[in-house]
């Protein structure tokens, strides 16, 4: 593929609104209460005939009034409306992306205005016709190549509109395409009448139901996305250009549609996705008065499509389809309030232009002449399996695995939800990270300028702004946590529906099961390895940190004058020593050459991410040395990890007390940085050997690859060990969280248990591999901690340790 470079300049630019009234309908009988005055603003009258003139003067009346970029009166047709963004869409021939998407009520006229009837074309059509006109007449010896892909988001699941019988498509997410359907059909073509076709072939797989608000009314929102590549030969570049045309389902009220049934359901579930998508709107509409407020794209597939159109690289065009009767009016009200909104939002626009990279291109063109292959031999093996005929004997196993089937679907939307939601609440978590940031500067901007009232009254304004976010999104993190816990939930009663089904079938059902880890495994894996990557940049970040620490040591700077320094401009200077120990972060250096003194043992940043370590004393080591030989792990809904031990351990439960920590059974008294040694006191409770934190883990020196290995394994289930360097990759099928994978690596060789972590207790798990890390612990004092307790040791949050379900857990307040 070629390779994008990011051209040199980026141009914010703000959504168009256009807002198109459809005619009032015959069967309407209503009164027409929308006017359009000079083809922007739109005046939706009170339906209430009974207000008089006194009460529209004293602003007793339900008269409402927007402006807009462009607005279209009833009598306006598709093509009028297409007029005004034709610029838009001429730009994708260019290498920019546009999205052009209609949003409404059921019945408004969306449908009408992007696909549109054989006399008034819509704005699908008419896009279609510019970008080939445009082709055509281009006089440059570049050379064009055209696709179009066609989907539908149909209660949550995705399917291709170009696929006689597709299967449910996930949206995975690419680094440098965004957000990606995975196995969406991509069609060459060559003229737009080709792509009508498909369009026709799409629009009658559509799902369609007839309501009372609407004959045909869409039960999905649809997706006709048409990529343009251009290749410049004299410039040795090419161009890639994306427009997205959206015809959204409308939102309904169950009372008005009189639906029961599935179409009740339906209608739930567009307007939930619709909801996502107005609260996305919401968000976005306020960023530029309330810079970082969180946008909740993760809460339907819709958002996740829309992101880009929304907020990323794309110049986009939000049709606002309204209808004119009286009986419409909230709806209409609804429409043009978050049309309004959406004039706030801003995207950011750049070509796409990459260099032909002769090689890639060859890969390119393999890649899709495999992909054909494997398109074809698809259909080949559905021709054949439907030929087959079916034993009788083997209609009861048949029943069984489409029941099977329909579990596993469960399965892995649960899985995937519970993916969506976790990253919901890292990105929650950072947006908030950096809300508090600036809070802490303005606070120390307000101090500083206490005397300028004026300043002092903008900055305080801003900081009342800053913190309405930071509760808005605190409230956010809430409900994904109460989610998270729900899907937990129906994770475990999945499970056990799993685990009946294992017990009392056959080989066939079991083997079948597996496949479907298989898969369950890979998307998790897959999720791993981007927070491997994540943590791998968090780790960069604290490296250049210590850097800059020995830099200002060898300058002879006091350390104590850094922070004294850093606590006047409000900065908050992260405990590198904890960085380098505990929090399971990588690093790769095992001898940092400095460790300011005064800094206590564990120290906490404004990261609300949490840590535990545990550490234990090596059986083998006769008591001489501690060797951690850490697992990683992840905590639940955290983007830390703890390092775990599945050797029936000594374990040292450390906290810390208001007069120093103290232990569950010994805790460290030295910490071995292999070079300058750092004093830990502890109370006397504590025996008196002396464990020592020896090298830690090397796996994060190459995280990737030891995810990747993962990905090779046949099963790889979220559960997957790797004994000492990977070599040895240790399968377990285990149905469980994403977070899940633990990697041993280090001195211990001992072969892995099987697992007896309880799979229950959503928000306490810690999975690992192996035997529970407290199971027969040896030596633990104060045991008042009982099994699965250890110590937390809050790398972030300060006091605002999170709580963590029933199971003990010792948190670093
Ligand atoms: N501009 C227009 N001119 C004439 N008829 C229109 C126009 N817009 C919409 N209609 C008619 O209104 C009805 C509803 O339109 P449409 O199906 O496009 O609504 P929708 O918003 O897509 O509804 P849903 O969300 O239920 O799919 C259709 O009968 C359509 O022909």
């Amino acid at each position: 593929m070629p390779s994008i470079r990011a051209p040199a300049a980026k141009k914010t630019t703000t959504l168009t609104v256009a807002v198109k009234c459809r005619p009032l309908m015959e069967k309407e009988r209503g009164r027409d209460i929308v006017r359009v005055n000079n083809s922007k603003e739109v005046v939706v009258l009170d339906p209430d005939l009974s207000k008089d003139y006194l009460d529209r003067i004293q602003n007793r009346t339900k008269e409402k009034k927007y402006c807009f970029d462009h607005a279209f009166g009833p009598e306006s047709t598709n093509k009028n409306v297409y007029r005004s963004m034709s610029s838009v869409i001429s730009s994708v021939v260019h290498g920019l992306n546009a999205t052009v998407f209609a949003y409404g009520s059921t019945g408004s006229g969306k449908t009408y205005t992007m696909v549109g009837t054989r006399s008034d074309p819509g704005l699908m059509v008419l896009s279609l016709n510019t970008i080939f006109d445009m082709i055509k007449s281009d006089k440059s010896s570049d050379e064009f190549e055209v696709t179009c892909s066609y989907l539908e988001v149909y209660n949550e699941v995705i399917y291709d509109l170009l696929e006689k019988s597709s299967g449910h498509l996930e949206l995975r997410e690419d680094p440098e395409q965004g957000i990606v359907v995975a196995g969406l059909r991509s069609i060459k073509v060559h003229s737009a009448d080709r792509i009508l076709e498909l369009l026709n072939l799409g629009n009658s797989r559509r799902k369609t139901e007839s309501t009372e608000m609407n004959g045909t009314s869409s039960r999905s929102h649809a997706v006709l996305e048409i990529a343009v590549k251009r290749r410049q030969k004299n410039q040795n570049q090419v161009m890639r250009g994306k427009l997205a045309l959206v015809d959204l389902a409308g939102s309904e009220r169950a009372a008005e549609t009189n639906n029961g049934g599935q179409k009740l359901r339906d209608g739930a579930n567009i307007n939930r996705s619709l909801l996502a998508l107005a609260n996305c709107i919401n968000a976005l509409g306020k960023q530029h008065k309330k810079g970082l407020a969180y946008v909740p794209y993760r809460n339907s597939k819709l958002t996740r499509i829309l992101k880009d159109g929304l907020s990323g690289n794309s110049q986009t065009v939000m049709v606002a389809t309204i209808s004119p009767a009286d009986s419409q009016y909230h709806h209409t009200v609804n429409t043009l309030k978050y049309a309004d909104r959406a004039k706030e939002i801003k995207t950011h626009i750049q070509k796409n232009i990459g260099t032909i990279d002769t090689h890639m291109s060859d890969y390119q063109r393999m890649i899709d002449n495999l992909q054909s292959e494997v398109s074809q031999l698809k259909t080949q093996l559905a021709e054949k399996e439907s030929q087959l005929s079916i034993k009788p004997f083997e209609r009861g196993v048949e029943r069984e695995l489409s029941w099977l089937d329909g579990l596993s679907h469960q399965i892995s939307e649960n899985v995937q939800d519970r993916i969506n939601l976790q990253k919901a609440l890292f990105e929650l978590e950072e947006t908030n990270l950096r809300n508090r940031t600036e809070l802490q500067h303005l606070d120390d901007a307000i101090a500083k300028q206490a005397t300028e009232k004026d300043v002092v009254e903008a900055l305080s304004s801003r900081r009342q702004v800053i913190l309405d976010n930071i509760r808005d999104n605190d409230e956010a993190g809430v409900n994904y946590q109460r989610d998270i816990e729900e899907n937990e939930k129906h994770r475990c009663e999945l499970q056990d529906m799993l685990n009946e089904a294992i017990n009392n079938n056959g080989n066939k059902t079991y083997l079948h099961i597996l496949n479907q880890y298989k898969l369950l495994g890979m998307g998790n894996t897959e999720l791993q390895f981007e927070m491997a990557m994540r943590d791998q940049i968090i780790y960069n970040q604290r490296e250049a940190q210590r850097n800059l620490w020995n830099l200002l040591m060898g300058l002879g700077v006091e350390e104590k004058q850094v922070f004294d320094l850093a606590a006047k401009q409000g900065i908050t200077i992260e405990d590198w020593s904890s960085i380098a120990l505990f929090p399971g972060l990588p690093y790769r250096k095992q001898t940092p050459s400095f460790i300011p003194a005064n800094i206590p043992f564990v120290g906490h940043s404004y990261s609300k991410s949490s840590c535990t370590f545990q550490s234990y004393q090596d059986p083998s080591s006769k008591g001489q040395q501690w060797a951690p030989t850490p697992t990683l792990c992840r905590e639940e809904h955290h983007s830390s990890y703890y390092f775990m031990r599945q050797e029936p351990p000594a374990f040292v439960n450390l906290r810390k007390s208001h007069d120093g920590w103290v232990g569950g059974s010994r805790p460290a008294s030295r910490i071995d940085t292999g070079g300058n040694h750092r004093r830990v006191s502890y109370p006397q409770t504590v025996n008196n050997s002396s464990p020592r934190m020896a090298s830690g883990p090397t796996f994060y020196q190459t995280p990737q690859r030891e995810m990747l290995l993962n990905t090779t394994s046949p099963y790889s289930s979220p559960r997957v060990g790797l004994i000492n360097g990977a070599t040895t990759p240790s399968v377990q099928p285990f149905y469980g969280s994403p977070r899940a994978v633990t990697v041993r690596n280090g001195s211990y060789n001992t072969p892995l248990a099987p697992a007896a972590v309880s799979t229950k207790g959503a928000r306490n798990q810690q999975r690992v591999f192996g035997t529970s890390p407290l199971s027969g612990t040896k030596g633990v004092k104060n045991s008042s901690y009982g099994q699965n307790s250890h110590t937390k040791l809050y790398r972030g949050g300060g006091t605002k340790g999170h709580s963590k379900g029933n199971n003990t857990q010792r948190q670093h307040q």
